[in-house]
C-alpha cells in the first residue's frame, strides 16, 4: 500500500514564492485559499496562504487499469484525507475560499466566477467543447459544494484570458452560420499560466507597453502572443489539439487527414480522436512522449527521436516567426512549463537562426538555465519564467471573493 500511494499520490514540501508574488488583499487579513486542478487523470491541489504555499499534492492515473483510485470521488477523498492529516482539512474554519481550474469556458465565461447553480449549469453546457477536461473539472467543484456550502468558490478559465483575442484571430474560415450556431472558433488555454508568465515577462521589457510571447511547454504545449498585458493571438484553438506539437497530441494538421484515415483505414470518429489526441505528437513520432527520454535518445543518435525533436522545435520556430509579425516588435520571448523550464536544447533549437529578428540565445546562460539566456543588450530579451498556475488561481480567486464582498 505504503509504496503505490507514494506512485499515485505525491505531496510536496511547502514553501514561499518571492515577494514580488504577493497576494492581493488586505495586509493583516489572512486569506486560505485551496485550488483544485482536476484534470481528465489526476487532480493536483495547493493551499495557500497569503502566498505561501502550506500543502501541495497530486493525485495521479485515476481510473487508470490496476490503478486503486476509480474515480474522481475518490481521488478527492485522498486530497481530503490527506489535508486532514495534516491539520489543513477542508472543514477549516480558516479557509476562505476554493479555486478550481475549469478548461472551457466558452463565450460565456471571459472572467473568473463565483460559482452558483447556474454557473456549474452553464459550465456543463459546454461539456461537448471539451469532453474530456469539464466533467473532471465539475467532479471537483460537487465535492467542495457539498462539503463546504458556506465557501465562496471561484471557477478560472483556462480560455479566459484567450478572450481579448480579435475576430481576425479567432474565426475559422467555415460557413459562418454552421460556426456561430455551434461555437466553433478559436478559444486558446492554458490562460492562467499565459497571464501569470507574461506579466512577469513585461516586467523585463525596458519600456512599457511590452509586447511579450509566451511558449508554454508542458504535456500540453501552446504559444501566446499578448501586447500590454492582453493576450492577441494563441495556438491553441476550439480544443487544446491545435497549435504546437505536444506530447501525445498532433498539433497543427491538414483536416483532410481525418478523412482519409476514414476512409482508407476505416476507422471512426472516435478512434481517430483517440489517435490525434492520445497516441500522436512526440509519442506518436518516437515512442516516448516525455521530453527527458526524448533528449537521451538524440543525444545517443536515435533518427526517431532526432526526427521528433526537429518537428517540435521546428513547429515552435514557426509560432514564433507567426507572433513576431502579429506583434510587430517583441520585447520578451518567455519559455515555461516542464519543457520550457528545463530543456536547454529546445530552447536553443527553437530560437537557431532567428538572428535577423534580433533574437539570439546565449548558449552558456542556456546550458546553466539562467532566467535571462539571451546576451547581454539583445533587441528581445530570452527569458526562462516558472509558470505558477495554482499561485495565478488562487489570486484570481480572491479578486473575486474580494470584489464580491465589496458589492
Ligand atoms: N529536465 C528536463 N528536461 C527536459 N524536459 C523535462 C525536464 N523536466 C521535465 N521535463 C518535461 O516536462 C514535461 C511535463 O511538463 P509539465 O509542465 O510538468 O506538464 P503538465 O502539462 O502535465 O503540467 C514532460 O515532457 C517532461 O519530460
Ligand atoms: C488544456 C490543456 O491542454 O491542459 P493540459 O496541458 O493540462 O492537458
Ligand atoms: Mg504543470
Amino acid at each position: 500500500m505504503g509504496h503505490y500511494q507514494i506512485l499515485i499520490s505525491r505531496i510536496f514540501a511547502p514553501g514561499r514564492r518571492d515577494v514580488s508574488d504577493e497576494a492581493p488583499g488586505e495586509e493583516d487579513d489572512v486569506s486560505r485559499v485551496l485550488v483544485l486542478n482536476t484534470g481528465s487523470s489526476s487532480v493536483k491541489y495547493e493551499l495557500l496562504s497569503d502566498g505561501e504555499r502550506l500543502a501541495s499534492g497530486e493525485v495521479e492515473r485515476i481510473g487508470e487499469p490496476g490503478s486503486p483510485v476509480a474515480d474522481h470521488e475518490a481521488a478527492l477523498k485522498i486530497v481530503a484525507d490527506e489535508l486532514k492529516e495534516r491539520d489543513l482539512g477542508i472543514d477549516s474554519p480558516e479557509l476562505t475560499a476554493i479555486g478550481h481550474r475549469v478548461v472551457h469556458g466558452g463565450t460565456t465565461f471571459t472572467e473568473p466566477t463565483l460559482i452558483t447553480d447556474e454557473v456549474v449549469e452553464d459550465i456543463e453546457r459546454l461539456i461537448p467543447l471539451a469532453p474530456l477536461h469539464n466533467p473532471a473539472n465539475l467532479a471537483g467543484i460537487a465535492v467542495t459544494r457539498r462539503l463546504r456550502p458556506d465557501l465562496p468558490q471561484v471557477a478560472v478559465f483556462d480560455t479566459a484570458f484567450h478572450s481579448t483575442i480579435s475576430p481576425a484571430a479567432s474565426t475559422y474560415a467555415i460557413d459562418r452560420e454552421t460556426a456561430v450556431r455551434l461555437g466553433i472558433r478559436r478559444y486558446g488555454f492554458h490562460g492562467t499560466s499565459h497571464a501569470y508568465v507574461s506579466r512577469k515577462a513585461a516586467l523585463l521589457a525596458d519600456a512599457p507597453p511590452a509586447n511579450v510571447i509566451v511558449l508554454h511547454l508542458g504535456n500540453g504545449a501552446s504559444a501566446s502572443a499578448v501586447s500590454a498585458g492582453r493576450c492577441v493571438d494563441t495556438s491553441m484553438g476550439m480544443t487544446p489539439l491545435e497549435g504546437l506539437v505536444m506530447g501525445t497530441r498532433s498539433g497543427d494538421l491538414d483536416p483532410e487527414v481525418v478523412f482519409y484515415l476514414s476512409r482508407t483505414e476505416g476507422l471512426s470518429i472516435d478512434e481517430i480522436d483517440t489517435l490525434l489526441n492520445r497516441r500522436s505528437g512526440m509519442l506518436g513520432l518516437c515512442g516516448d512522449n516525455d521530453m527527458r527520454a526524448v533528449q537521451k535518445r538524440v543525444a545517443a543518435g536515435d533518427p526517431d527521436a532526432e526526427l521528433a525533436l526537429s518537428v517540435y522545435c521546428h513547429r515552435l520556430r514557426k509560432y514564433v516567426g507567426a507572433y513576431y509579425a502579429v506583434l510587430g516588435t517583441v520585447d520578451v520571448i518567455a519559455f515555461t512549463g516542464g519543457v520550457g523550464e528545463n530543456s536547454a536544447p529546445v530552447r536553443e533549437r527553437a530560437l537557431a537562426g532567428l538572428g535577423a529578428l534580433g533574437i539570439t540565445v546565449d548558449p552558456v546562460r542556456n546550458e546553466r538555465g539562467e532566467s535571462l539566456i539571451s546576451p547581454d543588450g539583445a533587441v528581445v530579451k530570452v527569458a526562462v519564467i516558472p509558470t505558477d498556475e495554482e499561485f495565478e488561481i488562487a489570486r484570481q480567486t480572491l479578486e473575486i471573493v474580494s470584489r464580491t464582498n465589496s458589492e
